[in-house]
Protein backbone atom coordinates (compact mmCIF):
# COMPACT_ATOMS: atom_id res chain seq x y z
CA UNK A 1 0.00 0.00 0.00
CA UNK A 2 3.43 2.25 -0.02
CA UNK A 3 3.36 4.80 -2.45
CA UNK A 4 0.05 6.75 -2.30
CA UNK A 5 1.06 10.27 -2.03
CA UNK A 6 -1.55 12.74 0.51
CA UNK A 7 -2.50 14.55 -2.95
CA UNK A 8 -4.31 11.18 -3.68
CA UNK A 9 -5.38 10.45 -0.28
CA UNK A 10 -8.21 11.93 1.56
CA UNK A 11 -8.75 10.21 4.93
CA UNK A 12 -8.78 11.55 8.36
CA UNK A 13 -8.31 9.68 11.87
CA UNK A 14 -10.51 11.75 13.93
CA UNK A 15 -10.09 11.30 17.68
CA UNK A 16 -12.15 13.84 20.23
CA UNK A 17 -15.84 13.37 21.52
CA UNK A 18 -19.16 12.04 20.69
CA UNK A 19 -22.10 12.97 21.89
CA UNK A 20 -25.74 11.45 21.50
CA UNK A 21 -27.12 15.13 21.82
CA UNK A 22 -26.23 17.60 19.96
CA UNK A 23 -23.12 18.65 18.07
CA UNK A 24 -19.39 18.95 19.28
CA UNK A 25 -16.39 16.80 18.48
CA UNK A 26 -16.89 14.36 16.14
CA UNK A 27 -20.41 14.62 15.92
CA UNK A 28 -19.78 18.22 14.66
CA UNK A 29 -16.83 17.31 12.47
CA UNK A 30 -17.80 14.40 10.56
CA UNK A 31 -20.38 15.99 8.15
CA UNK A 32 -18.56 19.39 6.96
CA UNK A 33 -15.17 16.84 6.23
CA UNK A 34 -17.37 14.69 4.75
CA UNK A 35 -18.82 17.19 2.76
CA UNK A 36 -16.05 18.75 1.87
CA UNK A 37 -14.54 15.12 0.44
CA UNK A 38 -13.35 13.53 3.18
CA UNK A 39 -13.60 10.11 4.10
CA UNK A 40 -13.89 10.23 8.06
CA UNK A 41 -12.79 7.45 10.67
CA UNK A 42 -14.45 8.54 13.99
CA UNK A 43 -12.97 7.43 16.89
CA UNK A 44 -14.55 8.48 19.93
CA UNK A 45 -12.56 9.55 23.06
CA UNK A 46 -15.75 9.46 25.58
CA UNK A 47 -19.37 9.06 24.48
CA UNK A 48 -21.45 11.71 26.16
CA UNK A 49 -25.57 12.62 26.69
CA UNK A 50 -24.41 15.82 25.45
CA UNK A 51 -22.04 18.26 25.97
CA UNK A 52 -21.05 21.40 28.63
CA UNK A 53 -23.39 23.98 29.51
CA UNK A 54 -26.34 21.62 30.19
CA UNK A 55 -27.81 20.78 33.52
CA UNK A 56 -25.59 17.76 33.61
CA UNK A 57 -23.90 15.34 31.26
CA UNK A 58 -23.25 11.81 31.88
CA UNK A 59 -21.45 8.99 29.79
CA UNK A 60 -18.13 7.00 29.63
CA UNK A 61 -14.92 8.22 29.13
CA UNK A 62 -12.24 6.04 27.15
CA UNK A 63 -9.08 5.19 28.51
CA UNK A 64 -5.94 4.69 26.88
CA UNK A 65 -6.05 0.66 26.96
CA UNK A 66 -9.30 0.76 24.91
CA UNK A 67 -7.47 3.59 22.21
CA UNK A 68 -4.42 0.86 22.55
CA UNK A 69 -6.89 -2.15 21.12
CA UNK A 70 -9.07 -0.04 18.57
CA UNK A 71 -5.66 1.35 16.98
CA UNK A 72 -4.35 -2.35 17.20
CA UNK A 73 -7.54 -3.65 15.03
CA UNK A 74 -6.56 -0.86 12.27
CA UNK A 75 -2.73 -1.55 12.20
CA UNK A 76 -3.64 -5.57 11.62
CA UNK A 77 -5.66 -4.63 9.01
CA UNK A 78 -2.67 -2.85 7.57
CA UNK A 79 -4.97 0.38 7.26
CA UNK A 80 -2.67 3.06 8.49
CA UNK A 81 -1.42 4.03 5.29
CA UNK A 82 -4.85 5.33 4.40
CA UNK A 83 -4.60 8.22 6.35
CA UNK A 84 -3.55 11.71 4.96
CA UNK A 85 -4.56 13.28 8.39
CA UNK A 86 -4.95 13.02 12.05
CA UNK A 87 -7.55 15.31 13.28
CA UNK A 88 -7.58 15.57 17.62
CA UNK A 89 -10.16 17.19 19.67
CA UNK A 90 -11.58 16.92 23.06
CA UNK A 91 -9.75 14.09 24.90
CA UNK A 92 -10.45 13.50 28.71
CA UNK A 93 -7.88 11.61 30.14
CA UNK A 94 -4.01 12.34 30.30
CA UNK A 95 -3.14 8.86 29.46
CA UNK A 96 -5.52 8.62 26.85
CA UNK A 97 -3.86 11.26 25.31
CA UNK A 98 -0.74 10.53 25.56
CA UNK A 99 -1.53 6.69 24.04
CA UNK A 100 -2.12 9.71 20.97
CA UNK A 101 1.52 10.31 20.80
CA UNK A 102 2.31 6.86 20.20
CA UNK A 103 -0.57 6.60 17.62
CA UNK A 104 1.05 9.57 15.65
CA UNK A 105 4.34 7.84 15.74
CA UNK A 106 3.01 4.72 14.14
CA UNK A 107 0.39 6.81 11.44
CA UNK A 108 3.41 8.93 10.38
CA UNK A 109 5.81 5.56 9.57
CA UNK A 110 3.02 4.39 7.83
CA UNK A 111 2.49 7.54 5.60
CA UNK A 112 5.80 10.55 6.44
CA UNK A 113 3.56 12.79 5.05
CA UNK A 114 0.53 12.33 6.93
CA UNK A 115 -1.18 15.86 8.68
CA UNK A 116 -1.33 16.19 12.30
CA UNK A 117 -4.16 19.08 13.19
CA UNK A 118 -4.22 19.01 17.06
CA UNK A 119 -7.07 21.16 18.47
CA UNK A 120 -5.74 21.03 22.25
CA UNK A 121 -9.46 21.50 23.37
CA UNK A 122 -9.39 22.27 27.62
CA UNK A 123 -11.45 25.38 28.36
CA UNK A 124 -12.36 28.72 27.61
CA UNK A 125 -13.43 32.08 29.01
CA UNK A 126 -10.65 31.41 31.71
CA UNK A 127 -12.40 27.69 32.96
CA UNK A 128 -11.09 24.17 32.61
CA UNK A 129 -13.16 21.81 31.54
CA UNK A 130 -11.29 18.34 31.68
CA UNK A 131 -9.04 17.09 33.89
CA UNK A 132 -6.11 19.83 34.99
CA UNK A 133 -3.69 17.15 33.75
CA UNK A 134 -3.72 17.09 30.34
CA UNK A 135 -2.29 20.16 30.21
CA UNK A 136 1.32 19.13 30.70
CA UNK A 137 0.50 16.49 28.25
CA UNK A 138 -0.87 18.54 25.69
CA UNK A 139 2.70 20.99 26.13
CA UNK A 140 5.23 18.87 26.47
CA UNK A 141 4.55 15.53 24.32
CA UNK A 142 1.66 16.34 21.74
CA UNK A 143 1.71 19.95 20.48
CA UNK A 144 5.69 19.42 19.95
CA UNK A 145 4.15 16.67 17.01
CA UNK A 146 1.54 18.78 15.48
CA UNK A 147 2.18 20.29 11.93
CA UNK A 148 -1.16 22.74 12.36
CA UNK A 149 -2.64 23.76 16.47
CA UNK A 150 -5.70 25.27 16.70
CA UNK A 151 -6.06 26.65 20.45
CA UNK A 152 -8.42 29.56 21.57
CA UNK A 153 -7.10 32.27 24.10
CA UNK A 154 -7.37 30.51 26.98
CA UNK A 155 -5.50 27.58 25.68
CA UNK A 156 -2.82 30.17 24.19
CA UNK A 157 -2.33 31.20 27.76
CA UNK A 158 -2.31 27.87 29.33
CA UNK A 159 0.14 26.21 26.86
CA UNK A 160 2.58 29.24 27.05
CA UNK A 161 1.99 30.13 30.55
CA UNK A 162 1.63 33.75 30.02
CA UNK A 163 -1.08 35.97 29.68
CA UNK A 164 -2.36 37.13 26.37
CA UNK A 165 -3.81 40.29 26.76
CA UNK A 166 -2.66 42.28 23.75
CA UNK A 167 -1.89 41.40 19.85
CA UNK A 168 1.82 41.55 20.86
CA UNK A 169 1.58 39.33 23.62
CA UNK A 170 -0.49 36.98 20.44
CA UNK A 171 2.69 37.39 18.55
CA UNK A 172 4.94 36.23 21.13
CA UNK A 173 2.57 33.15 21.92
CA UNK A 174 2.61 32.50 18.34
CA UNK A 175 6.44 32.53 18.50
CA UNK A 176 6.69 30.10 21.35
CA UNK A 177 4.73 27.73 18.91
CA UNK A 178 7.09 28.08 16.28
CA UNK A 179 9.88 27.62 18.15
CA UNK A 180 8.56 23.83 19.03
CA UNK A 181 8.41 22.98 15.47
CA UNK A 182 4.49 23.86 14.72
CA UNK A 183 4.36 25.42 11.05
CA UNK A 184 0.74 27.12 11.28
CA UNK A 185 -0.40 28.25 14.57
CA UNK A 186 -4.58 29.59 14.10
CA UNK A 187 -5.98 31.25 17.21
CA UNK A 188 -9.56 30.87 16.36
CA UNK A 189 -10.63 33.83 18.46
CA UNK A 190 -9.92 36.03 20.92
CA UNK A 191 -10.64 39.01 23.07
CA UNK A 192 -8.84 41.88 23.23
CA UNK A 193 -10.87 44.40 24.43
CA UNK A 194 -12.74 45.58 21.47
CA UNK A 195 -16.15 45.05 22.43
CA UNK A 196 -18.72 43.18 19.91
CA UNK A 197 -15.44 41.86 17.86
CA UNK A 198 -13.46 38.77 18.28
CA UNK A 199 -10.33 38.98 16.51
CA UNK A 200 -9.15 35.79 15.12
CA UNK A 201 -5.24 35.33 14.46
CA UNK A 202 -2.92 33.04 11.78
CA UNK A 203 0.60 32.77 11.82
CA UNK A 204 2.93 30.61 9.58
CA UNK A 205 6.63 29.92 10.29
CA UNK A 206 8.52 31.83 7.50
CA UNK A 207 5.31 32.96 6.52
CA UNK A 208 2.16 35.55 6.98
CA UNK A 209 0.92 36.59 9.57
CA UNK A 210 -3.18 37.07 9.50
CA UNK A 211 -5.70 38.42 11.40
CA UNK A 212 -9.58 38.33 10.56
CA UNK A 213 -12.18 40.57 12.81
CA UNK A 214 -15.34 38.65 13.57
CA UNK A 215 -18.11 40.57 14.44
CA UNK A 216 -20.01 39.35 17.62
CA UNK A 217 -23.41 37.53 16.41
CA UNK A 218 -25.37 37.45 19.13
CA UNK A 219 -26.64 38.78 22.20
CA UNK A 220 -23.73 39.61 24.87
CA UNK A 221 -23.64 36.39 26.64
CA UNK A 222 -24.79 34.08 23.55
CA UNK A 223 -21.98 31.38 23.60
CA UNK A 224 -21.59 28.60 21.46
CA UNK A 225 -20.35 25.34 21.68
CA UNK A 226 -18.71 23.09 18.83
CA UNK A 227 -17.27 26.03 17.24
CA UNK A 228 -13.91 25.63 17.87
CA UNK A 229 -14.08 21.94 17.33
CA UNK A 230 -16.18 22.81 13.30
CA UNK A 231 -13.17 25.59 13.10
CA UNK A 232 -10.53 23.06 13.00
CA UNK A 233 -12.06 20.42 10.97
CA UNK A 234 -13.32 23.22 8.09
CA UNK A 235 -9.19 24.15 8.85
CA UNK A 236 -8.22 20.65 7.97
CA UNK A 237 -10.78 20.10 5.24
CA UNK A 238 -9.77 24.20 3.11
CA UNK A 239 -6.14 23.68 3.51
CA UNK A 240 -5.50 20.25 2.17
CA UNK A 241 -3.52 21.14 -1.08
CA UNK A 242 -4.08 24.86 -0.64
CA UNK A 243 -1.16 27.04 -1.04
CA UNK A 244 -3.14 29.84 -0.28
CA UNK A 245 -3.11 30.33 4.07
CA UNK A 246 -5.08 33.37 3.35
CA UNK A 247 -7.96 31.62 2.00
CA UNK A 248 -7.86 28.88 3.39
CA UNK A 249 -8.47 30.86 6.61
CA UNK A 250 -11.14 33.04 5.27
CA UNK A 251 -13.12 29.97 3.65
CA UNK A 252 -13.00 28.57 7.51
CA UNK A 253 -14.67 31.70 9.02
CA UNK A 254 -17.31 32.16 6.40
CA UNK A 255 -18.54 28.94 6.81
CA UNK A 256 -18.74 29.30 10.50
CA UNK A 257 -20.26 32.67 10.10
CA UNK A 258 -22.73 30.95 8.10
CA UNK A 259 -23.64 28.91 10.65
CA UNK A 260 -23.74 30.97 13.27
CA UNK A 261 -25.90 32.95 11.64
CA UNK A 262 -28.64 30.18 10.59
CA UNK A 263 -28.37 29.51 14.62
CA UNK A 264 -28.90 33.07 15.75
CA UNK A 265 -32.01 33.54 13.62
CA UNK A 266 -33.46 30.17 15.39
CA UNK A 267 -33.31 31.60 18.85
CA UNK A 268 -35.77 33.69 20.46
CA UNK A 269 -35.58 37.46 20.09
CA UNK A 270 -32.32 36.69 18.20
CA UNK A 271 -30.44 35.13 21.27
CA UNK A 272 -31.41 38.39 23.61
CA UNK A 273 -32.10 37.09 26.53
CA UNK A 274 -32.31 33.92 27.92
CA UNK A 275 -31.18 30.63 25.81
CA UNK A 276 -31.78 27.09 26.26
CA UNK A 277 -28.30 24.59 25.54
CA UNK A 278 -30.60 22.44 23.67
CA UNK A 279 -32.06 25.96 21.48
CA UNK A 280 -28.08 27.11 20.62
CA UNK A 281 -26.93 23.84 18.77
CA UNK A 282 -25.81 24.77 15.73
CA UNK A 283 -27.45 24.43 12.33
CA UNK A 284 -24.68 22.18 11.16
CA UNK A 285 -27.11 20.43 8.93
CA UNK A 286 -28.80 22.86 7.77
CA UNK A 287 -26.02 24.83 6.89
CA UNK A 288 -24.96 22.36 3.72
CA UNK A 289 -24.63 24.97 1.00
CA UNK A 290 -22.43 26.95 3.00
CA UNK A 291 -20.03 24.73 3.90
CA UNK A 292 -19.51 23.19 0.35
CA UNK A 293 -19.71 26.85 -1.06
CA UNK A 294 -18.10 29.74 1.28
CA UNK A 295 -18.99 33.15 0.37
CA UNK A 296 -16.29 35.14 2.19
CA UNK A 297 -17.24 38.39 3.61
CA UNK A 298 -14.69 38.87 6.25
CA UNK A 299 -11.31 39.21 4.75
CA UNK A 300 -8.05 38.54 6.23
CA UNK A 301 -5.78 41.11 6.69
CA UNK A 302 -1.48 40.36 6.54
CA UNK A 303 0.39 42.25 8.73
CA UNK A 304 3.88 41.06 8.16
N1 LIG B 1 -20.51 34.92 19.02
C1 LIG B 1 -19.87 34.65 17.89
N2 LIG B 1 -20.05 35.46 16.82
C2 LIG B 1 -19.42 35.24 15.67
N3 LIG B 1 -18.57 34.21 15.47
C3 LIG B 1 -18.34 33.37 16.48
C4 LIG B 1 -18.98 33.53 17.75
N4 LIG B 1 -18.57 32.54 18.56
C5 LIG B 1 -17.71 31.77 17.84
N5 LIG B 1 -17.57 32.26 16.58
C6 LIG B 1 -16.80 31.66 15.47
O1 LIG B 1 -16.32 30.43 15.90
C7 LIG B 1 -14.90 30.34 15.75
C8 LIG B 1 -14.34 29.59 16.92
O2 LIG B 1 -14.45 30.40 18.05
P1 LIG B 1 -14.64 29.87 19.51
O3 LIG B 1 -15.90 29.13 19.62
O4 LIG B 1 -14.45 31.04 20.42
O5 LIG B 1 -13.44 28.87 19.63
P2 LIG B 1 -13.24 27.82 20.80
O6 LIG B 1 -14.47 26.97 20.85
O7 LIG B 1 -12.02 27.11 20.41
O8 LIG B 1 -13.13 28.67 22.02
C9 LIG B 1 -14.42 31.77 15.59
O9 LIG B 1 -13.36 31.83 14.67
C10 LIG B 1 -15.64 32.48 15.00
O10 LIG B 1 -15.59 32.38 13.59
C1 LIG C 1 -17.89 16.83 25.05
C2 LIG C 1 -17.33 18.10 24.47
N1 LIG C 1 -16.59 18.05 23.35
C3 LIG C 1 -16.06 19.14 22.81
C4 LIG C 1 -16.23 20.40 23.35
C5 LIG C 1 -15.54 21.56 22.69
O1 LIG C 1 -16.40 22.53 22.22
P1 LIG C 1 -15.83 23.83 21.49
O2 LIG C 1 -15.70 23.46 20.04
O3 LIG C 1 -16.86 24.87 21.74
O4 LIG C 1 -14.49 24.15 22.07
C6 LIG C 1 -17.02 20.53 24.49
C7 LIG C 1 -17.26 21.88 25.09
N2 LIG C 1 -17.05 21.94 26.43
C8 LIG C 1 -17.58 19.34 25.08
O5 LIG C 1 -18.33 19.41 26.19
Amino acid sequence: MAGATNADIKRVLSIQSHVVHGYVGNKVATYPLQLLGFDVDPLNSVQFSNHTGYKTFKGPVSNEKELATIFEGLEENELLPLYSHLLTGYIGNPLFLRQVGHILKKLRQANPGLVYVCDPVMGDNGQLYVPKELLPVYRDEIIPLADIITPNQFEVELLTEKEVRSEAAVWEAMEWFHQRGIKTVVISSSDLGQPGVLRAFLSQQNGPRLAIDIPKQGGKDLVFTGTGDLFASLFLAHSHGSKDIANVFEKTIASLQAVIKRTVASLPNGGNGPVKAAERELKLVQSKTEIEQPQVLLKAQRLN
